[in-house]
């Protein structure tokens, strides 16, 4: 299976149009209005047209009411709902079925502790997506620039997890980490948002080509072999189909 790329907080045609050309297999749209990269709906729609068929449109929310993500919903049509928030996995289930979309949920991991949860969360979701907790002064549950210690992610500690669908990697990746990430971790998705930007909020084209470069070669030399043997290539699966 190849490794998915997606570019997280994109929010101007060029950028799109970049991580589009670069060979994002998504792109995220940051529904939150604390963040730098929030879309109002209008704005949304239009990269939404811009994207459709060229690649998914992943709509990020943070705790949304079904109000909010029926506005979204309606206004980008989204592939894939990402639950960045405290949803639990009863609301995650809530959501799958009132909506009919598939929902990656967003888990910070900050220790080992940390795994603990998943397996409830692939049960429910349709996809993982492993992110770093925020610092504790941060006025955003993502999307702050910072990684964990992917050695958590590492053979023992996921032996006794019962994950079945690939998840994805995120927190501090940028064009100079992510083949490092990629190689150790073996993971189904690798997702970046500040790593590839030049401003909080301002995606650098460059950047954005220079890591989907990054992490394709890096996927392609670990295919040739897994760098932690005792964890099966590629990353294990997250929800029986
Ligand atoms: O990007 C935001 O502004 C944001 C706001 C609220 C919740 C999540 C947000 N972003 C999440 C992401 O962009 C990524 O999924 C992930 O956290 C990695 O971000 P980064 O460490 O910046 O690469």
């Amino acid at each position: 299976m190849s490794l998915e790329i997606k570019i997280c907080g994109l929010s101007t045609p060029e950028t799109l149009e970049a991580a589009l050309e670069a060979g994002a297999d998504m792109v995220g749209m940051v529904f939150f209005a604390r963040s730098p990269r929030h879309l109002d709906l209008a704005r949304a729609a239009g990269l939404a047209a811009q994207v459709r068929g060229r690649a998914q449109i992943v709509a990020l929310s943070v705790d949304a009411d079904d109000a909010a993500l029926a506005g979204i919903v309606a206004a980008i049509h989204p592939d894939l709902l990402q639950l960045h928030g405290a949803e639990d996995p009863a609301r995650i289930r809530a959501i799958r079925a009132r909506f009919g979309l598939p929902v990656m949920k967003a888990i910070g991991i900050g220790g080992a502790q940390d795994l603990a949860v998943l397996p409830a969360y692939a049960a429910a979701a349709d996809r993982l997506l492993l992110d770093a907790k925020p610092p504790k002064d941060a006025v955003l549950p993502g999307g702050n620039g910072v990684a964990f210690d992917w050695n958590l992610l590492t053979g023992p500690n996921l032996a006794g997890l019962d994950l079945t669908r690939p998840f994805m990697l995120s927190g501090g990746l940028d064009p100079d980490n992510v083949g490092a990430a990629v190689r150790l971790i073996q993971p189904g998705g690798v997702d970046v948002s500040s790593g590839v930007e030049r401003a909080p909020g301002i995606k650098d084209p460059d950047r954005i080509a220079a890591f989907v470069r990054a992490a394709r070669e890096a996927s392609a030399l670990a295919a040739s072999g897994p760098a932690d043997p005792a964890r099966p290539s590629p990353a294990r699966e997250t929800r029986p189909s």
